[in-house]
Protein backbone atom coordinates (compact mmCIF):
# COMPACT_ATOMS: atom_id res chain seq x y z
CA UNK A 1 0.00 0.00 0.00
CA UNK A 2 1.19 3.54 -0.74
CA UNK A 3 2.66 5.36 2.21
CA UNK A 4 0.30 7.97 3.73
CA UNK A 5 1.17 11.23 5.42
CA UNK A 6 -1.76 12.50 7.44
CA UNK A 7 -1.52 16.07 8.71
CA UNK A 8 -4.02 17.03 11.41
CA UNK A 9 -4.80 19.97 13.72
CA UNK A 10 -4.20 17.99 16.94
CA UNK A 11 -3.46 14.41 17.94
CA UNK A 12 -4.14 12.22 20.96
CA UNK A 13 -1.63 9.39 21.37
CA UNK A 14 -3.25 7.91 24.47
CA UNK A 15 -5.14 9.04 27.58
CA UNK A 16 -2.04 10.80 28.94
CA UNK A 17 -0.19 12.13 25.91
CA UNK A 18 -1.36 14.41 23.15
CA UNK A 19 -0.16 17.12 20.77
CA UNK A 20 -2.52 20.06 21.07
CA UNK A 21 -1.41 21.78 17.85
CA UNK A 22 -0.63 20.66 14.28
CA UNK A 23 0.78 17.15 14.04
CA UNK A 24 1.36 14.45 11.46
CA UNK A 25 1.35 10.67 11.19
CA UNK A 26 3.16 8.61 8.58
CA UNK A 27 1.89 5.09 7.97
CA UNK A 28 2.05 2.28 5.46
CA UNK A 29 -0.50 -0.52 4.94
CA UNK A 30 -0.18 -1.77 8.50
CA UNK A 31 1.76 0.33 10.94
CA UNK A 32 2.50 3.85 12.06
CA UNK A 33 6.06 4.73 11.00
CA UNK A 34 6.36 8.24 12.34
CA UNK A 35 4.47 10.76 14.48
CA UNK A 36 5.59 14.38 14.74
CA UNK A 37 4.61 17.90 15.69
CA UNK A 38 3.88 20.55 13.04
CA UNK A 39 3.64 19.77 9.34
CA UNK A 40 5.56 17.10 7.41
CA UNK A 41 8.64 18.69 5.87
CA UNK A 42 10.49 15.79 4.20
CA UNK A 43 10.17 14.91 0.47
CA UNK A 44 7.02 12.92 -0.31
CA UNK A 45 8.71 10.32 -2.56
CA UNK A 46 5.44 9.03 -3.99
CA UNK A 47 3.56 9.06 -0.69
CA UNK A 48 -0.03 10.37 -0.62
CA UNK A 49 -0.64 13.33 1.63
CA UNK A 50 -3.94 13.96 3.37
CA UNK A 51 -4.15 17.42 4.91
CA UNK A 52 -6.78 17.89 7.65
CA UNK A 53 -5.86 20.95 9.73
CA UNK A 54 -9.39 20.97 11.16
CA UNK A 55 -9.24 17.37 12.42
CA UNK A 56 -8.29 15.76 15.71
CA UNK A 57 -6.71 12.30 15.37
CA UNK A 58 -7.32 9.77 18.14
CA UNK A 59 -6.71 6.02 18.40
CA UNK A 60 -9.58 4.05 16.86
CA UNK A 61 -12.06 3.02 19.56
CA UNK A 62 -12.33 -0.64 20.60
CA UNK A 63 -15.72 -2.13 21.43
CA UNK A 64 -15.06 -5.13 23.67
CA UNK A 65 -18.50 -6.72 23.71
CA UNK A 66 -21.34 -7.08 21.26
CA UNK A 67 -23.51 -9.12 18.94
CA UNK A 68 -23.15 -7.26 15.66
CA UNK A 69 -26.06 -8.62 13.60
CA UNK A 70 -28.46 -7.74 16.43
CA UNK A 71 -28.69 -4.36 14.69
CA UNK A 72 -31.56 -6.09 12.85
CA UNK A 73 -33.37 -6.54 16.18
CA UNK A 74 -32.90 -2.97 17.43
CA UNK A 75 -36.07 -1.89 19.19
CA UNK A 76 -37.73 -5.29 18.80
CA UNK A 77 -37.91 -5.79 22.57
CA UNK A 78 -37.45 -2.93 25.00
CA UNK A 79 -38.09 -2.29 28.66
CA UNK A 80 -37.76 -5.92 29.69
CA UNK A 81 -35.35 -7.67 32.08
CA UNK A 82 -32.58 -9.82 30.60
CA UNK A 83 -34.05 -13.33 30.87
CA UNK A 84 -37.56 -12.32 29.66
CA UNK A 85 -36.02 -10.21 26.91
CA UNK A 86 -33.91 -13.16 25.69
CA UNK A 87 -36.52 -15.90 26.04
CA UNK A 88 -39.68 -14.07 25.00
CA UNK A 89 -38.41 -11.64 22.36
CA UNK A 90 -34.89 -12.26 21.13
CA UNK A 91 -34.54 -16.05 20.76
CA UNK A 92 -37.77 -16.41 18.69
CA UNK A 93 -36.57 -13.65 16.34
CA UNK A 94 -33.05 -15.08 16.10
CA UNK A 95 -34.49 -18.43 14.97
CA UNK A 96 -35.70 -16.66 11.83
CA UNK A 97 -32.36 -15.07 10.89
CA UNK A 98 -30.77 -16.38 7.69
CA UNK A 99 -27.12 -16.38 6.64
CA UNK A 100 -27.82 -13.33 4.47
CA UNK A 101 -29.41 -11.57 7.46
CA UNK A 102 -26.25 -12.18 9.50
CA UNK A 103 -24.14 -10.71 6.69
CA UNK A 104 -26.34 -7.63 6.27
CA UNK A 105 -26.88 -7.10 10.01
CA UNK A 106 -23.13 -7.30 10.64
CA UNK A 107 -22.37 -4.88 7.80
CA UNK A 108 -24.97 -2.49 9.22
CA UNK A 109 -23.20 -2.76 12.59
CA UNK A 110 -19.85 -2.05 10.90
CA UNK A 111 -21.32 1.08 9.33
CA UNK A 112 -22.71 2.26 12.66
CA UNK A 113 -19.44 1.54 14.47
CA UNK A 114 -17.23 3.20 11.87
CA UNK A 115 -19.46 6.29 11.91
CA UNK A 116 -18.97 6.51 15.65
CA UNK A 117 -15.18 6.08 15.52
CA UNK A 118 -14.79 2.39 16.34
CA UNK A 119 -12.12 0.49 14.42
CA UNK A 120 -12.15 -2.84 16.29
CA UNK A 121 -14.93 -4.85 17.92
CA UNK A 122 -15.74 -8.24 19.34
CA UNK A 123 -18.70 -10.27 18.19
CA UNK A 124 -20.40 -13.37 19.57
CA UNK A 125 -23.20 -14.62 17.38
CA UNK A 126 -24.24 -17.33 14.96
CA UNK A 127 -23.61 -18.29 11.29
CA UNK A 128 -20.32 -16.55 11.86
CA UNK A 129 -18.73 -17.28 8.47
CA UNK A 130 -21.16 -14.67 7.18
CA UNK A 131 -20.31 -12.20 9.94
CA UNK A 132 -16.62 -12.74 9.15
CA UNK A 133 -17.24 -12.03 5.49
CA UNK A 134 -18.99 -8.78 6.41
CA UNK A 135 -16.09 -7.70 8.65
CA UNK A 136 -13.57 -8.62 5.95
CA UNK A 137 -15.53 -6.52 3.42
CA UNK A 138 -15.98 -3.57 5.78
CA UNK A 139 -12.25 -3.11 6.39
CA UNK A 140 -12.70 -3.23 10.20
CA UNK A 141 -10.92 -5.40 12.75
CA UNK A 142 -12.80 -7.87 14.93
CA UNK A 143 -12.42 -10.76 17.32
CA UNK A 144 -15.27 -13.10 16.43
CA UNK A 145 -16.68 -16.11 18.18
CA UNK A 146 -19.44 -18.53 17.29
CA UNK A 147 -21.74 -18.25 20.29
CA UNK A 148 -22.10 -21.75 21.65
CA UNK A 149 -24.76 -23.28 23.89
CA UNK A 150 -24.90 -26.84 25.21
CA UNK A 151 -28.55 -27.72 25.79
CA UNK A 152 -28.40 -30.90 23.64
CA UNK A 153 -25.69 -33.28 22.37
CA UNK A 154 -26.40 -31.97 18.89
CA UNK A 155 -25.87 -28.33 20.08
CA UNK A 156 -22.57 -29.28 21.67
CA UNK A 157 -21.19 -31.17 18.71
CA UNK A 158 -22.20 -28.36 16.35
CA UNK A 159 -20.66 -25.72 18.63
CA UNK A 160 -17.28 -27.43 18.49
CA UNK A 161 -17.43 -28.05 14.75
CA UNK A 162 -18.51 -24.46 14.10
CA UNK A 163 -15.67 -23.01 16.15
CA UNK A 164 -13.11 -25.26 14.46
CA UNK A 165 -14.27 -24.34 10.98
CA UNK A 166 -14.47 -20.61 11.82
CA UNK A 167 -10.92 -20.65 13.22
CA UNK A 168 -9.62 -22.58 10.21
CA UNK A 169 -11.16 -20.19 7.70
CA UNK A 170 -10.75 -16.86 9.44
CA UNK A 171 -8.22 -16.77 12.29
CA UNK A 172 -5.61 -14.15 11.35
CA UNK A 173 -7.29 -13.60 7.96
CA UNK A 174 -7.12 -10.27 6.11
CA UNK A 175 -3.59 -9.52 7.34
CA UNK A 176 -4.60 -10.21 10.94
CA UNK A 177 -7.68 -7.96 10.92
CA UNK A 178 -9.82 -10.95 11.89
CA UNK A 179 -9.19 -12.96 15.03
CA UNK A 180 -11.26 -15.88 16.29
CA UNK A 181 -12.05 -16.79 19.87
CA UNK A 182 -14.03 -19.63 21.46
CA UNK A 183 -17.45 -18.39 22.61
CA UNK A 184 -19.37 -20.33 25.26
CA UNK A 185 -22.46 -18.16 25.67
CA UNK A 186 -22.71 -18.34 29.49
CA UNK A 187 -22.48 -20.84 32.35
CA UNK A 188 -26.32 -20.99 32.43
CA UNK A 189 -26.45 -22.18 28.81
CA UNK A 190 -23.32 -24.39 28.85
CA UNK A 191 -23.17 -27.31 31.31
CA UNK A 192 -19.93 -27.89 33.23
CA UNK A 193 -18.61 -30.78 31.13
CA UNK A 194 -19.22 -28.77 27.97
CA UNK A 195 -17.35 -25.76 29.40
CA UNK A 196 -14.43 -28.13 30.13
CA UNK A 197 -14.53 -29.38 26.55
CA UNK A 198 -14.54 -25.80 25.19
CA UNK A 199 -11.60 -24.84 27.43
CA UNK A 200 -9.66 -27.79 25.98
CA UNK A 201 -10.62 -26.71 22.48
CA UNK A 202 -9.33 -23.19 23.14
CA UNK A 203 -6.06 -24.63 24.46
CA UNK A 204 -5.69 -26.89 21.44
CA UNK A 205 -6.45 -24.12 18.92
CA UNK A 206 -4.52 -21.55 20.99
CA UNK A 207 -7.45 -19.18 20.97
CA UNK A 208 -8.81 -16.93 23.71
CA UNK A 209 -12.39 -17.16 24.95
CA UNK A 210 -15.25 -14.76 25.42
CA UNK A 211 -18.23 -15.52 27.66
CA UNK A 212 -21.10 -13.71 29.46
CA UNK A 213 -20.54 -13.88 33.23
CA UNK A 214 -22.55 -12.74 36.27
CA UNK A 215 -24.70 -10.37 34.28
CA UNK A 216 -27.90 -10.45 36.36
CA UNK A 217 -28.89 -11.17 39.93
CA UNK A 218 -31.11 -14.00 38.67
CA UNK A 219 -28.10 -15.64 37.02
CA UNK A 220 -26.08 -15.52 40.25
CA UNK A 221 -28.99 -16.74 42.41
CA UNK A 222 -29.58 -19.68 40.06
CA UNK A 223 -25.85 -20.49 40.08
CA UNK A 224 -25.79 -20.53 43.88
CA UNK A 225 -28.86 -22.79 43.96
CA UNK A 226 -27.62 -25.16 41.26
CA UNK A 227 -23.88 -25.43 41.95
CA UNK A 228 -23.52 -23.83 45.37
CA UNK A 229 -21.09 -21.28 43.90
CA UNK A 230 -21.04 -18.11 41.86
CA UNK A 231 -20.82 -18.19 38.03
CA UNK A 232 -17.20 -16.97 38.30
CA UNK A 233 -16.23 -19.85 40.63
CA UNK A 234 -18.14 -22.28 38.42
CA UNK A 235 -16.26 -21.41 35.23
CA UNK A 236 -12.94 -21.30 37.11
CA UNK A 237 -13.62 -24.84 38.35
CA UNK A 238 -14.37 -25.90 34.77
CA UNK A 239 -10.84 -24.88 33.74
CA UNK A 240 -11.85 -21.87 31.67
CA UNK A 241 -9.12 -19.68 33.07
CA UNK A 242 -6.39 -21.94 31.67
CA UNK A 243 -6.71 -19.78 28.53
CA UNK A 244 -7.01 -15.98 28.16
CA UNK A 245 -10.63 -15.00 28.86
CA UNK A 246 -12.67 -11.90 28.11
CA UNK A 247 -15.72 -11.93 30.41
CA UNK A 248 -18.65 -9.72 29.47
CA UNK A 249 -20.65 -7.84 32.12
CA UNK A 250 -19.46 -9.08 35.56
CA UNK A 251 -22.15 -6.95 37.23
CA UNK A 252 -22.86 -9.04 40.33
CA UNK A 253 -19.54 -9.96 41.89
CA UNK A 254 -18.45 -10.92 45.39
CA UNK A 255 -15.06 -9.78 46.68
CA UNK A 256 -13.95 -13.39 46.20
CA UNK A 257 -15.10 -13.25 42.53
CA UNK A 258 -13.03 -10.10 42.01
CA UNK A 259 -9.96 -11.84 43.47
CA UNK A 260 -10.53 -14.85 41.21
CA UNK A 261 -10.77 -12.62 38.12
CA UNK A 262 -7.64 -10.68 39.10
CA UNK A 263 -5.58 -13.77 40.00
CA UNK A 264 -6.44 -15.39 36.68
CA UNK A 265 -5.84 -12.23 34.59
CA UNK A 266 -9.38 -12.39 33.24
CA UNK A 267 -10.27 -9.26 31.26
CA UNK A 268 -13.73 -7.76 31.64
CA UNK A 269 -15.98 -5.98 29.14
CA UNK A 270 -18.03 -3.35 30.98
CA UNK A 271 -21.34 -2.56 29.22
CA UNK A 272 -22.95 0.17 31.30
CA UNK A 273 -25.74 1.16 28.90
CA UNK A 274 -26.94 -2.40 28.23
CA UNK A 275 -26.75 -3.26 31.95
CA UNK A 276 -28.93 -0.26 32.78
CA UNK A 277 -31.44 -0.84 29.99
CA UNK A 278 -31.93 -4.52 30.86
CA UNK A 279 -32.15 -3.51 34.54
CA UNK A 280 -29.25 -5.87 35.29
CA UNK A 281 -27.49 -3.42 37.59
CA UNK A 282 -24.22 -1.52 37.77
CA UNK A 283 -20.92 -3.39 37.66
CA UNK A 284 -18.38 -2.65 40.42
CA UNK A 285 -15.99 -0.99 37.97
CA UNK A 286 -13.88 0.96 40.50
CA UNK A 287 -13.37 -2.18 42.59
CA UNK A 288 -12.36 -4.21 39.53
CA UNK A 289 -9.86 -1.56 38.40
CA UNK A 290 -8.47 -1.25 41.95
CA UNK A 291 -7.93 -5.02 41.98
CA UNK A 292 -5.81 -4.70 38.83
CA UNK A 293 -8.34 -6.22 36.43
CA UNK A 294 -8.16 -4.98 32.83
CA UNK A 295 -11.60 -3.60 31.99
CA UNK A 296 -12.64 -2.46 28.50
CA UNK A 297 -15.89 -0.91 27.36
CA UNK A 298 -18.60 -2.51 25.26
CA UNK A 299 -21.97 -1.61 23.85
CA UNK A 300 -23.42 -5.16 23.82
CA UNK A 301 -25.85 -5.74 20.94
CA UNK A 302 -27.98 -2.99 19.39
CA UNK A 303 -31.10 -4.72 20.76
CA UNK A 304 -30.13 -4.00 24.37
CA UNK A 305 -28.39 -0.61 24.09
CA UNK A 306 -29.86 0.48 21.52
CA UNK A 307 -26.87 1.82 19.57
CA UNK A 308 -23.20 0.95 19.09
CA UNK A 309 -21.78 4.34 20.06
CA UNK A 310 -18.65 4.04 22.20
CA UNK A 311 -18.68 7.76 23.01
CA UNK A 312 -21.88 7.16 24.98
CA UNK A 313 -20.26 4.25 26.84
CA UNK A 314 -17.21 6.36 27.74
CA UNK A 315 -19.33 9.16 29.06
CA UNK A 316 -21.61 6.81 30.96
CA UNK A 317 -18.68 4.93 32.53
CA UNK A 318 -17.17 8.25 33.64
CA UNK A 319 -20.41 9.63 35.15
CA UNK A 320 -22.39 6.62 36.41
CA UNK A 321 -19.79 5.48 38.92
CA UNK A 322 -19.40 9.01 40.31
CA UNK A 323 -23.15 9.03 40.87
CA UNK A 324 -23.16 5.87 42.96
CA UNK A 325 -19.94 6.55 44.87
CA UNK A 326 -20.76 10.23 45.61
CA UNK A 327 -17.13 10.81 44.70
CA UNK A 328 -16.31 13.07 41.71
CA UNK A 329 -12.83 11.56 41.24
CA UNK A 330 -14.24 8.08 40.50
CA UNK A 331 -13.46 6.95 36.89
CA UNK A 332 -11.88 10.16 35.61
CA UNK A 333 -12.14 10.96 31.91
CA UNK A 334 -8.65 9.56 31.26
CA UNK A 335 -9.66 6.17 32.67
CA UNK A 336 -12.83 6.05 30.55
CA UNK A 337 -10.81 6.96 27.45
CA UNK A 338 -8.16 4.33 28.24
CA UNK A 339 -10.93 1.74 28.66
CA UNK A 340 -12.20 2.53 25.15
CA UNK A 341 -8.70 2.33 23.62
CA UNK A 342 -5.63 0.91 25.41
CA UNK A 343 -7.46 -1.33 27.87
CA UNK A 344 -9.73 -2.47 25.04
CA UNK A 345 -6.62 -3.62 23.15
CA UNK A 346 -5.56 -5.66 26.19
CA UNK A 347 -9.05 -7.19 26.40
CA UNK A 348 -8.61 -8.44 22.84
CA UNK A 349 -5.11 -9.73 23.66
CA UNK A 350 -3.57 -7.29 21.18
CA UNK A 351 -1.97 -4.95 23.72
CA UNK A 352 1.18 -4.45 21.65
CA UNK A 353 -0.63 -3.70 18.43
CA UNK A 354 -3.80 -1.64 19.03
CA UNK A 355 -5.22 1.09 21.26
CA UNK A 356 -2.47 3.77 21.15
CA UNK A 357 -1.16 6.00 18.36
CA UNK A 358 2.53 5.13 18.51
CA UNK A 359 5.27 4.11 16.07
CA UNK A 360 5.12 0.36 15.43
CA UNK A 361 1.42 0.03 16.25
CA UNK A 362 -1.44 -0.42 13.79
CA UNK A 363 -2.52 2.65 11.83
CA UNK A 364 -6.07 2.54 13.25
CA UNK A 365 -7.03 6.19 13.48
CA UNK A 366 -10.28 8.09 14.03
CA UNK A 367 -10.63 11.72 12.98
CA UNK A 368 -13.02 14.17 14.64
CA UNK A 369 -14.02 17.61 13.48
CA UNK A 370 -11.98 20.07 15.56
CA UNK A 371 -14.43 22.83 14.63
CA UNK A 372 -17.25 20.97 16.36
CA UNK A 373 -18.86 22.83 19.28
CA UNK A 374 -17.98 19.81 21.45
CA UNK A 375 -14.26 20.46 20.93
CA UNK A 376 -14.52 24.20 21.58
CA UNK A 377 -12.76 25.54 23.60
CA UNK A 378 -10.11 22.99 24.56
CA UNK A 379 -8.68 23.03 28.08
CA UNK A 380 -8.23 19.26 28.11
CA UNK A 381 -8.70 17.16 24.98
CA UNK A 382 -9.55 13.98 26.89
CA UNK A 383 -12.21 15.82 28.89
CA UNK A 384 -13.88 17.03 25.69
CA UNK A 385 -13.67 13.58 24.10
CA UNK A 386 -15.30 11.83 27.06
CA UNK A 387 -17.73 14.43 28.41
CA UNK A 388 -18.70 16.41 25.31
CA UNK A 389 -18.06 14.62 22.02
CA UNK A 390 -20.32 12.16 20.27
CA UNK A 391 -20.58 10.01 17.19
CA UNK A 392 -21.56 13.01 15.05
CA UNK A 393 -18.12 14.55 15.54
CA UNK A 394 -16.45 11.62 13.74
CA UNK A 395 -15.64 12.30 10.09
CA UNK A 396 -13.02 9.75 8.98
CA UNK A 397 -11.60 6.41 10.02
CA UNK A 398 -8.45 4.55 8.97
CA UNK A 399 -7.95 0.85 9.74
CA UNK A 400 -4.55 -0.73 9.01
CA UNK A 401 -3.76 2.49 7.14
CA UNK A 402 -6.77 2.19 4.85
CA UNK A 403 -9.26 5.05 4.63
CA UNK A 404 -12.42 3.02 5.40
CA UNK A 405 -14.70 5.93 6.37
CA UNK A 406 -14.22 9.13 4.36
CA UNK A 407 -16.30 12.20 5.23
CA UNK A 408 -18.80 9.98 7.05
CA UNK A 409 -19.21 7.43 4.21
CA UNK A 410 -17.82 3.89 4.17
CA UNK A 411 -15.42 3.52 1.25
CA UNK A 412 -15.72 -0.23 0.85
CA UNK A 413 -19.47 -0.87 0.64
CA UNK A 414 -22.65 0.74 -0.55
CA UNK A 415 -24.58 1.82 2.50
CA UNK A 416 -27.85 2.54 0.66
CA UNK A 417 -28.24 -1.09 -0.33
CA UNK A 418 -27.32 -2.29 3.17
CA UNK A 419 -29.93 0.00 4.76
CA UNK A 420 -32.54 -1.08 2.22
CA UNK A 421 -31.93 -4.79 2.75
CA UNK A 422 -31.79 -4.43 6.55
CA UNK A 423 -35.25 -2.80 6.49
CA UNK A 424 -36.57 -5.58 4.27
CA UNK A 425 -35.18 -8.35 6.49
CA UNK A 426 -36.68 -6.75 9.60
CA UNK A 427 -40.07 -6.32 7.97
CA UNK A 428 -40.17 -10.04 7.14
CA UNK A 429 -39.47 -11.19 10.70
CA UNK A 430 -42.55 -12.43 12.47
CA UNK A 431 -43.14 -10.94 15.94
CA UNK A 432 -45.72 -12.81 17.97
C1 LIG B 1 -25.42 -17.83 21.03
S1 LIG B 1 -24.99 -16.40 20.18
C2 LIG B 1 -25.03 -15.12 21.41
C3 LIG B 1 -26.36 -14.98 22.08
O1 LIG B 1 -26.25 -14.01 23.10
C4 LIG B 1 -27.48 -13.35 23.18
N1 LIG B 1 -27.32 -12.12 23.93
C5 LIG B 1 -27.36 -10.85 23.50
N2 LIG B 1 -27.20 -9.99 24.52
C6 LIG B 1 -27.04 -10.77 25.61
C7 LIG B 1 -26.82 -10.48 26.95
O2 LIG B 1 -26.74 -9.23 27.40
N3 LIG B 1 -26.70 -11.49 27.83
C8 LIG B 1 -26.79 -12.76 27.41
N4 LIG B 1 -27.01 -13.10 26.13
C9 LIG B 1 -27.13 -12.11 25.26
C10 LIG B 1 -27.86 -13.15 21.76
O3 LIG B 1 -29.21 -12.82 21.64
C11 LIG B 1 -27.49 -14.50 21.16
O4 LIG B 1 -28.54 -15.40 21.25
ZN1 LIG C 1 -23.70 -9.97 25.17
Amino acid sequence: MTKTILEVGALVKNAQEWISGPAYLVFDGQQIEEIGEGTYKKPLLGARKIVRPHSLAIPGLINTHGHAAMTLLRGAGDDMPLMDWLNQRIFPLEEQLTERAIYIGTLLACYEMLKSGTTTFTDMYMMMHHAAEAVANSGMRAMLSWGTVGFTDENRKRGIENTRSLAKAWHNAENGRLQISVGPHAPYTCPADYLRELAKLAEELQLPMQIHLSESQTEVEQALQTWGKTPIAQVRDCGLFSVPVLAAHCVHLTDEDISILAENSVCVAHNPQSNLKLASGIAPLPKMLDAGITVGLGTDGAASNNNLDMFEEMRLAATLHKGISYEATTIPAATAFAMATEYGARCLFQENKLGILEVGRAADITLLNLDSPHLTPIYDLISNLVYACGADDVTDVFVAGEHVLADGKPTRFDIESVLHEARQIASNLSRK
